[in-house]
């Protein structure tokens, strides 16, 4: 039987750190694990006891989740802070007395200035004009594909563009632009990788996708929240956000944490025009309704297939719901792009195919929809300055 691996524990534990509010006054002093038990010490010199509280049950909650662990319990060893008295008396029944007089490290204690130090939560994306985030409410609908196609389209149209791949479980980034390097830093910002005439950011570039398939929700928030906060993104006219598949906590908090931004972009809707893909979509909808982002509109994906030998169109999966969904919304219908081999293959091959082939078919349905997305920015950005 394998073991579980508890390599990353430390990292996540950091991670959680750097997206709470009690940041700069909490530092990891030590982390072990026995016999499924992780204890976790925190010194502190924080004094907002329901923060620290609030923090020491995300801690355990999430870090639980680990496979391996059954549970797993945190301590804060500055008095001048601590929990109220309930609440550590609590922790000290959980903790075994030994454990709390013996902390062996798992790895040694995070230099000051590394990953577990502050990353302030005010200031994301100072030089970004605009966030658009693309999104859907189902998984495999062909949003990554449109994010990376539209990203290019608007470089080309002479937008500072660039692109997040916030598909932290599913990153297909690195894949879709043929990039593999690891991203340098300078001055404690992470650098982004260019490719294409973007700048790009995917979390794909740091860890193996197998690491990032068991991060769970505060540790896929706090990579994110780094990506914002930690990456040199300079002077953009428009970040474009590949967001997670779904409508769950990790998409509402992240429309929260890009606010303003997105409400200068907004969000752009991909579905495929199966009946249950648009009933996803309408759920992806509300949920940036509940944020108050504009929604630009609904692109159709795989709407139609075009035979590469005789050029006849045939409507796989019932042609149109897309639109009809979205005027049913009230909302934009941005366009359809058919199924075609070539996009296919040329995510596969790490070109896009709106660079590989502008010319082609499904180049000319991505750069109708860049137009439509660029006019929507332009006009937002003109109502701002006004
Ligand atoms: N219009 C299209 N024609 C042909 N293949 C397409 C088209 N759109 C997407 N694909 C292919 O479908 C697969 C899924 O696409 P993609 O990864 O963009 O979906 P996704 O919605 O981002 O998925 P996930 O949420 O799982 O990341 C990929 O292999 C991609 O190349």
């Amino acid at each position: 039987m394998t073991q579980p691996d508890f390599s990353a524990l430390k990292d996540y534990v950091s991670l959680i750190l750097n997206e709470h509010e009690l940041t700069p006054e909490i530092q990891l002093d030590g982390l072990t694990v026995r016999d499924g038990h992780a204890h976790i010490v925190l010194t502190t010199t924080a004094k907002d006891t329901e923060q620290l509280t609030l923090l020491k049950t995300t801690l355990e909650k999430t870090l639980a989740l680990h496979e391996g662990l059954t549970d797993v319990t945190v301590t804060f060893t500055a008095h001048r802070a601590m929990p109220s008295p309930a609440q550590q008396t609590a922790t000290q029944k959980r903790t075994t007395p030994a454990a709390a007089h013996h902390r062996p490290f798992l790895g040694k204690r995070p230099p000051k200035g590394a990953a577990s130090r502050p990353t302030p939560p005010e200031g994301f994306l100072p030089g970004v004009k605009a966030v658009l985030a693309v999104a859907s409410g189902k998984g495999g609908v062909g949003k990554s594909t449109t994010a990376v196609n539209l990203a290019c389209g608007l470089a080309q149209l002479g937008f500072e563009t660039g692109l997040l791949d916030a598909d932290v479980h599913g990153p297909s980034l690195p894949r879709m632009l043929g990039e593999s390097h690891k991203p340098t830093v300078i001055d404690g910002k992470l650098q982004p990788l260019e490719a294409w005439g973007l700048k790009t950011m995917s979390i794909g570039y740091l860890v193996s996708e197998e690491q990032a398939v068991i991060w769970r929700g505060p540790m896929v928030m706090g990579a994110l929240i780094q990506f914002m906060g930690d990456v040199d993104w300079g002077q953009l006219d428009v970040l474009v956000v590949d967001m997670p598949p779904g409508t769950g906590d990790a998409q509402l908090t992240l429309t929260q944490k890009l606010g303003d931004k997105l409400r200068h972009g907004g969000a752009v809707m991909v579905s495929t025009p199966q009946d249950i893909a648009l009933l996803d979509a309408r759920r992806g909808a509300a949920l940036f309704e509940k944020t108050q982002t504009p929604i630009l509109g609904l692109v159709e994906n795989m709407s139609y297939f075009c035979c590469p030998h005789c050029h006849e169109r045939t409507d796989l999966f019932g042609h149109g719901g897309a639109r009809d969904e979205a005027h049913k919304l009230g909302l934009p219908f941005l366009g359809e792009v058919p199924l075609l081999r070539e996009i296919r293959s040329s995510a596969d091959n790490g070109t896009p195919l709106i660079v590989a082939s502008p010319e082609s078919e499904g180049a000319k349905a991505y750069h109708t929809l860049a137009r439509s997305v660029a006019t929507s920015l332009r006009s937002s950005s003109e109502g701002t300055a006004s």
